[in-house]
């Protein structure tokens, strides 16, 4: 199998690079189960993020980095926006999105008790990757919808074009890979 070899800090990961259409394969990088890689890069991206009120991700791959970042900053909540409106939610604001490993519209949903702590506050939206920043562009429109203010923009790895981006903290960049046919 190909890989990609990936340096975060002091840690090295071997990633298999997969194909997620006919054109392009990914190095995928999971980081759900890695307590280690995530408590590194949660310090790493904890250094460099400005002072905010409030974290904000998307679930699933999002939540063990926003969970150990929170830890890191003293923070005792964080807000995660959930794929499916679930029937516990009060008065749920949904917003739409495609990301790159999904390749099918998936829907962003905030709960209303995580609206009303997100208002008038400073918000670091975070996630483990950045890739096509659609994901990144929903979760923004997300918080704007419920009056916060997005202070920060923050990613373990910035895949592809991403990497070019200056609007966004990112501790590495992350190839795509073109697929020979
Ligand atoms: O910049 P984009 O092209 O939007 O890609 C980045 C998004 O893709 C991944 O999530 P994924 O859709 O794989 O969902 P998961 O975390 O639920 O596995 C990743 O965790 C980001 O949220
Ligand atoms: N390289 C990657 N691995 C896993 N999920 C991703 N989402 C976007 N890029 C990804």
């Amino acid at each position: 199998m190909n890989t990609y070899t990936l340096q975060i800090g002091e840690l090295t990961r071997v990633l298999p690079i997969v194909p997620i259409s006919d054109e392009l394969s990914i190095a995928s990088f999971v980081i759900l189960g890695d307590t280690e890689l995530v408590d590194a890069a949660a310090q790493l991206v904890a250094d460099r993020l400005p002072p905010v009120d409030v974290l904000v991700t998307a679930e699933a791959k999002g939540i063990p980095f926003i969970y150990e970042l929170s830890k890191k900053l003293g923070m005792a909540r964080y807000v995660v926006a959930r794929k499916s409106i679930k029937p516990y939610m009060e008065e749920p604001l949904i917003n739409k999105v495609v990301s790159i490993t999904t390749q099918k519209e998936q829907v962003l949903v905030l709960d209303k008790s995580d609206t009303e702590f997100i208002k008038g506050k400073r918000v670091a939206v975070v996630d483990d990757v950045i890739s096509t920043g659609e994901s990144l562009r929903v979760l923004e429109e997300l918080v704007e919808l419920a009056g916060g203010i997005v202070t920060a923009k923050a990613a373990i790895l910035a895949e592809g074009d991403a990497a070019k981006r200056d609007d966004i903290i990112f501790l590495e960049a992350l190839p795509l890979f073109r697929r020979n046919r």
